[in-house]
């Protein structure tokens, strides 16, 4: 699945991995153990939570990493960039180190992922927010359109190594989804020849993210419930059967969707910016990108973390709420509202704690949008020449409260994570420009202007809307 070379049986084999020479390794343990925790399974075990029922993390042998400096890194990731050669050319497997370092190149499965653009927001960034350095990270122009194909080559790749050696009876693999997790899964696992069964929230998600996993063969079940309750199921579901986890409670998927961090440190010649903004919903992004600014500071690539803020939906709002009763309460669940942003339409996250942990340890905060705020921010987005989903919307949104604020400043360097292709939303901006919602002014719509097919009748038009804006 090489994106400019097809990658035959040969290229792959030569490329066998050198970890194991310098020892590189990662197991899976309690997330957020006490270091006398001794508890750790390898990872060819199935296995999603840990002995007293919590997250797992996967835990890399770090003071194997360290015996390279910081500058060794940085030059072995730059190498790699642009490069066709099995399987570094994906921006996931580039850091294959610091992902699954055990795994032979031959099992992986990849569309060469990731290396996605950091688009200079210039437009938006001086007529929206007064600001000269903000960024958008396009990790939804990607193989299915969203960020969860990082996660998916990762966690994919692993279970075609455990079937390929025989080591588990894993028969398919499974997921709930709002419907950029089961496109990104059918996709890889229609690559690798592997079942993926998908377990979707019927009628709540859009028509080009239901088609996705129909048209890469996967078993689709729609269920008359929210993302929460196939969440419930599937992890029912995979308790009983030999199907594998795909959803972000599985760490594997963290391992791969950090390397959109380290990627931006990378795209600014590794300075760290101020701020990085990321939508959410399930929760696993933005633990994620903490793991991977964290791994760069802790091996020496940088100096400090940037501060991050998670942005949800007002009517998905779970962490903000936990965030606004100052983290001291106990986190309480919501049931989740109809939201634009239906891909973080979520009120129960499986990330929670990982999410938590992440905020509170690079002086983080949480930002919501209303469904107003949201679809103007994207629209926003849209006419300074951006094509950004909803829940990019909700990030553009949090930026724009923040600056309005004055938390953010106007020369602070700000990434904003956009986390899916505009084209899967394209109903909800067809509503926007139609001045089809109700009770939304859809301030920013400009609806196509029917004009009967006559030479006057289409002067006048330009006359009054393009020559008079001219003068
Ligand atoms: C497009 C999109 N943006 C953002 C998110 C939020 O990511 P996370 O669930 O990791 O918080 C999701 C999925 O939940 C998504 O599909
Ligand atoms: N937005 C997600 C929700 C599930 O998140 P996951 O990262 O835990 O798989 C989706 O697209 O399904």
């Amino acid at each position: 699945m090489s994106s400019s070379q097809p990658a035959d049986e040969a290229n792959r084999s030569q490329h066998i991995t050198y970890s194991n020479i310098y020892g590189f390794s990662a197991k899976y343990v309690p997330f957020n153990a006490d270091p006398s925790s001794t508890e750790s399974y390898s990872l060819d075990e199935i296995i999603y939570t840990s002995a007293s029922g919590g997250l797992l993390d996967v835990q890399h042998d770090m003071e194997a990493l360290k015996k390279f400096d910081g500058q060794y890194w940085k030059s072995l990731f730059d190498s790699r960039i642009g490069k066709t050669t099995w399987p570094y050319g994906s921006g996931v497997w580039s850091k294959k180190e610091w992902v699954l370092p055990e795994i032979d190149s031959e099992h992986i499965v990849s569309a060469f992922e990731g290396n996605s653009n950091l688009f200079w927001a210039e437009r938006f960034g001086k007529t929206v927010v007064g600001m000269n350095d903000l960024w958008v990270k396009q990790c939804g122009i990607s193989h299915t359109g969203s960020f969860k194909d990082l996660g998916m080559t990762v966690l994919v790749s692993q279970v075609n190594r455990l079937r390929k050696l025989g080591k588990k009876p894993v028969v398919g693999v499974g997921c709930a989804s709002t419907g950029d997790t089961s496109a990104a899964l059918s996709a890889y696992c229609a690559a690798a020849g592997i079942p993926a069964i998908v377990f979707l929230p019927a009628n709540k998600i859009s028509m080009a993210q239901l088609v996705q996993p129909i048209a890469n063969g996967a078993k689709v079940l729609s269920l008359d419930t929210d993302f929460d309750g196939c969440m419930q199921l599937i992890r029912e579901v995979t308790a009983e059967l030999p199907i594998y986890l795909a959803n972000s409670l599985n760490g594997l998927r963290i391992e791969g969707q950090k390397t959109a961090a380290i990627e931006i440190l990378q795209q600014f010649d590794w300075q760290v910016p101020d701020w990085v903004i990321v939508p959410g919903g399930n929760l696993g992004n933005i633990y994620a990108f903490y793991k991977g600014f964290h791994m760069c500071k802790e091996l020496g690539l940088v100096d400090r973390l940037p501060r991050l803020v998670c942005a949800q939906a007002a009517n998905a709002n779970p962490l903000y709420l936990h965030y606004k009763s100052g983290w001291d309460s106990e986190f309480k669940p919501v049931r989740a509202k109809t939201t634009f942003a239906s891909a973080i339409q979520i009120g129960d996250p499986v990330s929670i704690d990982r999410a938590v942990f992440a905020l509170k340890n690079c002086d983080g905060i949480v930002e919501e949008a209303t469904e107003e705020e949201l679809m103007d921010a994207m629209s926003q987005a849209d006419l300074t020449g951006m094509f950004v989903c909803p829940q990019t919307g909700v990030a553009l949104s949090a930026l724009i409260k923040l600056r309005n604020k004055g938390v953010i400043a106007a020369t602070d360097r700000t990434v904003v994570v956009s986390t899916a292709h505009g084209l899967k939303f394209a109903q909800a901006k067809i509503d926007y420009h139609s001045k089809a919602i109700p009770d939304m002014a859809s301030q920013f719509a400009n609806p196509p202007i029917e004009v009967k097919a006559k030479l006057a009748a289409v002067m006048d038009v330009l006359q009054n809307e393009v020559l008079s804006d001219s003068n």
